[in-house]
């Protein structure tokens, strides 16, 4: 992976390839055997409830916990390389914590992203009026824009976001996954876990759902949007927070 997108992606060619990745904690395998592939351009939607392994593939993928079995391939050669390496290469990682510098001004925080103050109010304007307050005293939404904005400023190709909705108000999920379309629509691949599955599958190309472990089922985001209901009932149902998708 390197930063200077197009000209190094062609065609259909994977970014990231996993095969029969196993990963999980001290000796406690949570995933087993999940296949995937991400593709330049594209959003893939990783769905399940809440245990099933989302967050422990994520991890894997981006190299803050190792694997225990399997293959991540990163432009089709195999990588182990720890988080920092891959953050290099062009990856940017959005965990689920949000990552706001508490006591430095919102506009401090946005210039810490590499191409400053500009590109981060046109993501997401309503940020302008908020730049003298303190990180810390930002909204839940806005520490959220803050924190896409700096790692989407990078031009990152691979693009990894875990829950990145959590707990926050439809209309401000829908502007955090506007810009993550955005950023694949330039040609960064993206990895997301969300709760909101309409949501998700709306914003997605294609979509993996994953229950105990495993990818129980996958495809277009188109198709499994048809059959929501029915994959609701029947793989998310144990999902804590019904109500948010
Ligand atoms: N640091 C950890 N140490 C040990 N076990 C963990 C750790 N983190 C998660 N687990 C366990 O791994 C399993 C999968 O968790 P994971 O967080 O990957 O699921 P998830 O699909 O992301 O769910 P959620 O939506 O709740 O985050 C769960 O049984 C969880 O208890």
């Amino acid at each position: 992976m390197t930063n200077q997108r197009a000209p190094h992606h062609h065609g259909d060619e994977p970014i990231v390839s996993i095969r029969n990745l196993r990963a999980g904690y001290g000796r406690v395998p949570v995933v087993h055997g999940v296949d995937l592939d991400l593709r330049p351009g594209q959003v893939v939607a990783l769905l399940g409830p809440n245990g099933a392994g989302k967050t422990t593939t994520l991890r894997a993928i981006a190299g803050q916990i190792p694997t225990v079995a399997g293959d991540i391939l990163f432009d089709g050669v195999r990588t182990r390389a720890p988080l920092h390496r891959r953050v290099r290469l062009g990856m940017a990682y959005i965990p689920e914590s949000r990552a706001v510098f508490r006591t430095l001004s919102c506009r401090d925080n946005l210039r810490l992203g590499s191409s400053g103050l500009s590109a981060a109010l046109a993501m997401f304007p309503q940020l302008a009026e908020r730049l003298d307050v303190p990180g810390g005293l930002l909204s839940g939404g806005e520490q959220q824009m803050v924190g896409l904005a700096r790692a989407l400023s990078r031009k990152p190709d691979l693009i990894i976001a875990d829950e990145l909705s959590l707990g926050l108000a439809p209309l401000v999920v829908d502007t955090l996954l506007a810009a993550i379309r955005s950023a694949a629509d330039e040609g960064a691949a993206v990895l997301l876990v969300e709760q909101h599955v309409r949501k998700a599958l709306t914003v997605s190309d294609f979509a993996y759902v994953m229950r105990r472990g495993s990818i129980e089922l996958s495809g277009t985001s188109a198709e499994l949007l048809e059959r929501v209901d029915d994959i609701e009932r029947t793989y998310l149902s144990l999902a804590l927070h019904p109500e948010a998708s």
